[in-house]
């Protein structure tokens, strides 16, 4: 087998993955490191040949990959720490099976970018939360104790109350807690309060009895809470629930039992509730808009999600993982330029992790080359404003949810038109600094139609 292997790896695997931009790894089952791309040398900084016949468990006991080999599941868009590497990487690992045996494991992965690499490395594999919720994805300190929390009181049964500003990701934390909570075997229910008028709120969360009301159905329907019994009911915006709702929920939080609309039938329902809102309840209850007794039964567990403005490590974590997903989705991989990653850190990101998702995408599709440059930023982080503590009145970006309007169309003409200047400024000095235009291609990241197109349309040719 061995023979084999090495044979299958200098024929075929120099030959195509030579070129590759990711490391790509391939180990036996024993660990030993049976091929490893000249990419490994370049981005680990270690020669691939002091590594190539080495046992990876030596190297590395902690390699995302060795967990692959032996449990056989593969991962995708992993984030993991190379400690003998000093560095982060992202990236798949898959087992790898001939005619029904296991031969090894391949992994396909790159750094994430420096400045990421350069930040707090406090993530460790050792963390109890890495299993909880794998998709939060966030190293800063400040969401690791959120998810430290959150994993802690998932196993229990009491209430949890979410805060945070729109887009922080409550929703996704309340699906991890259900998901690690004795009422994962349930069902996960959602229902974002302030999106349904009062009147039907009702309805909806009670459920009704055949004919309770014109056009209530002849059979009747259940609520949610009964849709959720034995699972979670996660009730979204909870601050902006008038009165008599607030004391509908209330009285189903202390009797555990509800009734239908029209109905005399008292039904128990079994259900784990986690309420989010990005109000200022206290407030609230001070004035008198939302009930004292509703507030302290609510928020037994608060957990506050910080904006993502106030954890800058993970802002480039997560676009660089938002980034790999789109690649794995479009089967093409891109790059952010140094100033983009600035960019983002200096932007406020109003809509949060939304709005930072949203922003990526845009970007990778903006984009023809491989290069994600501030020419292909979202018109919101095109002038992101001298710092943070000046922006909050900038126009967010359209599609976020925020309540502001998006921008008039004469604005985004106009942002049209700089962008087309920043792009032409791009490509002019790309030329100049360049000894042919192939050379100036790749500085830009264009592939060779785009680069010609643009050189065109700039008149630059
Ligand atoms: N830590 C995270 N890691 C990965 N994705 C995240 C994270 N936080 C949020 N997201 C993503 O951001 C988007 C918004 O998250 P979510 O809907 O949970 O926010 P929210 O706080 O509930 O927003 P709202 O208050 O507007 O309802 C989702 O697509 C979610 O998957």
């Amino acid at each position: 087998m061995r023979e084999w292997l090495d044979r299958v790896a200098t024929a075929y695997f120099e030959r195509i993955l030579g070129n590759l931009d990711e490391i790509f790894l391939f180990i036996g089952v024993d660990t030993t490191i049976y091929y490893a791309n000249p990419a490994y040398s370049r981005l680990i900084g270690v020669p691939r040949e002091k590594v190539i016949g080495r046992k990876l468990r030596d190297i590395e006991p902690q390699a995302r990959i060795i967990e692959v080999l032996e449990t056989e599941q593969p991962v995708f868009h992993d984030y993991s720490y190379v400690a003998s590497a000093g560095m982060d990487v992202i990236g798949n690992m898959f087992p790898v099976w001939i005619d029904g045996a296991k031969v090894g494991a391949v992994a396909i992965f790159r750094p994430i970018s420096l400045s990421i690499a350069a930040s707090d490395r406090k993530r460790t594999v050792d963390d109890p939360e890495d299993g909880f919720c794998r998709e939060l994805v966030g190293k800063s300190r400040v969401f690791r104790n959120v998810l430290g929390v959150a994993h802690k009181v998932a196993k229990t049964d009491a209430t949890v109350l979410l805060r945070g500003e729109t887009g922080v990701g409550k929703e996704v934390l309340a699906r991890a807690i259900h998901r690690a909570s004795p009422f994962r075997a349930g069902p996960f229910v959602a229902v974002n309060m302030a999106s349904v008028p009062e009147t039907l709120l009702e309805s909806e969360l009670f459920g009704y009895e055949a004919g309770a009301f014109t056009g209530a159905s002849r059979t009747g329907k259940p609520g949610l809470f009964e849709q959720a019994d034995g699972g979670t009911l996660f009730l979204d915006e909870i601050g902006d629930v008038g009165p008599l709702l607030q004391a509908k929920l209330l009285r189903v939080l202390q009797e555990k039992h509800i009734r239908r609309l029209g109905g005399t039938r008292s039904v128990p329902v079994q259900v784990r509730l986690i309420a989010a809102t990005n109000r200022n309840l206290e407030e609230m209850v001070e004035h008198g808009q939302f009930r004292t007794d509703l507030y302290y039964r609510i928020s037994v567990i608060p957990i506050y999600i910080p904006a993502l403005r106030e954890r800058d490590e993970d802002i480039l974590l997560l676009a660089e993982t938002f980034k790999s997903r789109l690649e794995g989705k479009y089967g093409a991989m891109k790059t952010f330029s140094p100033r983009v990653l600035e960019r983002f850190l200096r932007y406020s990101w109003p809509g949060n992790v939304r709005e930072l998702e949203a922003c990526v995408e845009y970007m990778f599709l903006m984009a023809d080359g491989v290069l994600l440059d501030v020419q292909h930023l979202p018109p919101a982080l095109v002038d992101p404003g001298p710092n943070r503590t000046a922006e909050p009145e900038r126009a967010p970006w359209p599609g976020s949810a925020t309540t502001e309007e998006p921008q008039a169309s004469s604005g985004w003409a106009s942002l049209r038109r700089r962008i087309e200047e920043m792009e032409r400024e791009a490509l002019a000095q790309a030329l100049r600094e360049s000894r042919t235009k192939t050379e100036a291609m790749r500085k830009v990241g264009l592939s060779r139609k785009g680069f010609y197109a643009k050189l065109k349309k700039y008149g630059l040719s």
